[in-house]
């Protein structure tokens, strides 16, 4: 597996291009790169230190040998780019991965004609597996009809409990062991396997092992019928909707991507084989929803490498797209034609074009299907439908548009799966109910078509961080206290804290609002040097940007450009920047769900060295035993898995006993407003709580200009107070003590 391949997510790398030096290994920082980019961790002084003299000059003449000394320097630091290759334009990487598919895809076929067939785990082996990897897979609701065998683990033995009917019982898929698998024992296309393995994907993640016999097996491969009931070929494999808890960067996204596009792949071929008209061809007949456009960018790049050359396009909707009706088979009300309303509001509108694979957030998605006609929207195409972050969009803010498209599509046979690193009790049985609900809105029982399941996969333990990342709960006492620590997160060599680790950017900034997050960047704007990059370094990102500008920020931050990216939880679901070393929680999260997802920015694919910070002060204390439990739970974890803690990292019982438990009603009105003081600086600013919790607009080196100005005119005031005093005094006359 090309490794560089693995640490660039939207970089495609070709066969042909030169192996990274060894030296290069500095190019990502998380690789070994012991030193700050900016600092000499020795002497503290900048990177630049002993050469800061050379780079003024470069500034001032830029001769050849100093500008390669730049150069040298931003290769060092793009931790995003990867490998030796330049960042190249959208195009070039789309020809290049046509490019590379096709080369690799002889070796996929090449592995198939050496190692054409890697057999079935037995069902005992399969459990096995299945335990050692964590995965767990039950079957929801009604489970009638599942002859499911029993694992005793403590025997260590299968056996079929006869006439004991469990409500929720654990089934055991067939482990998929290698990616090999999809193209041998599930059929998958050629071209897809070939885009596969040019990717660099060779083993499949846990998820992945769970999720794609469920998604793409018999009934047999998911553990649903025994083996010795083998059913015909012509009967129908059961219908089911997925619901997947895996951790933070496990690779759910592939998982999905597989699956849709293998299964539009077949209906193609079908259609083709029995001479369907031509024109249902590039309809939209795949749907994925994801709570920001960050993500749903993300997800069109991974399925168009994965898709390239296979015919089938993916498409993001951009603000003020809409869909042709024809291109959804979109029906309002009774209306049997899909009616255009491309004038809405006086606006013309762009319409997508053919695509098979819609991209969206639940808004835009609605906008683009809206027309003038009154009645529900139906969408009868659609047969699949994936809620990526699927707690986020159940979630009362995005639960309506959700559930609105959801009903919306009408297809007998749609496939919805559900994906998530956290998906509490109450989002799984409000997803159970609505599943069942429209089921029986459209008529459909289990017998009327196929048989029905509602299968859960759970990776790992539930709803926890991952535990390859050191997690540091510190407390800074007040606003201050928290601008202090994080400068000492940017300037490591100054005064020296011990309760503050060690954390090279690239790294992510959360807080919880946008102005703070504004603020926080001004005061921020000037803090690295110069000759590092200064101000072009750090970033602030936010929805109240532009899509364009948003768009820009993550592509300066994926190639390495920007070193500190402040952000609000608009990053924390979904994006996946491989080279991340850490994640700052400026402000506290609002949930223990939006901390596993806000620190699984770092630390994906099982990294190692990845660093969430979590500042806290004085009036946090109340909320954050929440976040506590969560770093507490992640590090048990750790001790199973045997992993080593660096001292000073993790969650003291000491504190974790000491910290008020918080209840539910405070909970609740944490997850919908945040901390109440740090809301009220912004949105009612006054009052002695709001100064205290302020962020300082201005930056930190305007400030200093202002006291350093402030303070020369205090000075020359004070000497011109004093020499009067003086002149005053030399003039009176001496009168002695007074008794
Ligand atoms: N089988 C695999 N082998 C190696 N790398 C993989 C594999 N599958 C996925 N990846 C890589 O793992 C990273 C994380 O994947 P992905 O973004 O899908 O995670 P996720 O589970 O969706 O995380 P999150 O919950 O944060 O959204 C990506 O860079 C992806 O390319």
């Amino acid at each position: 597996m090309d490794m560089f391949k693995l640490l660039t997510r939207s970089s495609n790398i070709q066969k042909s291009a030169p192996a990274p030096k060894k030296s290069s290994s500095r190019q990502i920082p998380s690789d070994g790169f012991s030193g700050h980019p900016y600092q000499d961790s020795e002497n503290g002084d900048a990177f630049f230190g002993n050469e800061k003299a050379k780079s003024r000059g470069t500034k001032r003449k830029r001769s050849g040998v100093e500008e390669k000394h730049d150069d040298e320097l931003l290769g060092q630091l793009d931790f995003f780019r990867g490998g030796a290759r330049s960042p190249v334009s959208s195009e070039k990487q789309a020809m290049d991965s046509e490019k590379g598919a096709t080369t690799r895809k002889l070796d996929v076929q090449d592995a198939h004609i050496t190692n054409p067939f890697i057999p079935d785990l037995s069902e005992e082996e399969g459990w096995r597996t299945l335990k050692r990897h964590k995965l767990k897979v039950t079957v929801l609701g009604d489970a009638s009809g599942i002859q499911s065998s029993h694992h005793d683990e403590q025997k260590g033995t299968t056996s079929e409990p006869v006439g004991k009917k469990n409500a929720h019982p654990q089934i055991s898929p067939q482990p998929l062991t290698s990616f090999i698998q999809l193209r041998s024992k599930y059929g998958i296309s050629k071209k897809l396997a070939g885009n596969l393995d040019a990717q660099g994907y060779t083993e499949p993640s846990e998820v992945q092992m769970g999720s794609l016999p469920l998604l793409l097996g018999t009934d047999e491969d998911r553990g649903l019928i025994s083996r010795r009931d083998k059913r015909s070929e012509t009967e129908p494999r059961a219908d089911i909707d997925l619901l997947t808890i895996a951790p933070t960067g496990s690779g759910k996204t592939l998982g999905f991507l597989i699956h849709v596009l293998q299964g539009l792949l077949e209906s193609r071929k079908a259609q083709r084989e029995t001479k369907a008209d031509k024109r249902s061809e590039h309809r939209v007949q795949a749907l994925i929803i994801a709570p920001t456009h960050e993500l749903a960018d993300q997800i069109v790049n991974e399925g168009r490498k994965l898709a390239s050359g296979t015919g089938i396009k993916i498409s993001g909707l951009r603000k003020g797209m809409r869909l042709h009706p024809e291109l959804v088979g979109l029906k309002h009300g009774d209306t049997t034609q899909g009616v255009t309303d491309d004038t809405s509001g006086g606006h013309t509108h762009d319409f997508l074009v053919k695509t098979d694979i819609v991209v969206s957030t639940p808004l835009l998605f609605l906008h683009a299907i809206s027309a003038k006609q009154s009645g529900a929207a139906s969408l009868p195409d659609i047969r699949f439908l994936i809620l990526d972050e699927a707690d986020v969009l159940l979630d009362p803010l995005f639960r309506e548009q959700t559930l609105g498209i959801w009903t919306a599509c009408t297809n007998a046979s749609l496939r919805t799966s559900l994906w998530s690193a956290t998906i509490g009790s109450s989002i799984e049985s409000l997803a159970q109910t609505f599943i069942l609900d429209r089921r029986r809105n459209l008529g459909l029982t289990s017998s009327s078509i196929s048989q029905h399941y509602i299968v859960r996969l759970v990776v790992g333990l539930k709803d926890s961080a991952i535990p390859n990342v050191a997690h540091r709960l510190v407390y800074a006492a007040s606003e201050q206290g928290k601008l202090l620590a994080l400068r000492q997160l940017l300037h490591p060599s100054g005064a020296p804290a011990a309760a503050i680790p060690s954390l090279q950017p690239p790294f992510l900034v959360f807080t919880q609002t946008i102005p703070r997050a504004i603020a926080l960047h001004s005061e921020l704007l000037y803090d690295i040097p110069f000759e590092a990059g200064g101000s072009s370094r750090i970033a602030v990102l936010h929805s109240n940007l532009s899509d364009s500008a948003r768009a820009n920020i993550m592509a300066g931050f994926r190639k390495g450009e920007i070193w500190i990216l402040i952000t609000t939880d608009l990053l924390s679901r979904g994006v996946d920047f491989r080279g991340l070393n850490g994640v700052v929680n400026y402000d506290i999260p609002n949930t223990g769900a939006s901390y596993v997802h806000r620190v699984g920015r770092t630390g994906r694919q099982g990294r190692e060295g990845g660093v969430a910070v979590t500042l806290y002060t004085k009036e946090d204390i109340p909320y954050v035993k929440n976040v506590a439990n969560v770093i507490a739970a992640s590090e048990r974890a750790k001790e199973k898995h045997n992993v080593a803690d660096n001292e000073g990292e993790g969650m003291q019982k000491w504190l974790l006993d000491a910290l008020p438990n918080v209840s539910k009603k405070t909970r609740k009105e944490m997850k919908r407003k945040g901390v109440e003081s740090r809301r009220a600086t912004t949105e009612a600013a006054g009052g002695r709580g709001a100064r205290k919790m302020r962020i300082s607009t201005k930056s930190g080196y305007d400030r200093r200009l202002e006291n350093k100005k402030k303070g020369v005119v205090d000075g020359s005031r004070k000497r011109l107070v004093q020499e009067e005093e003086g002149s005053r005094l030399e003039d009176e006359e001496w009168e002695g003590i007074d008794d």
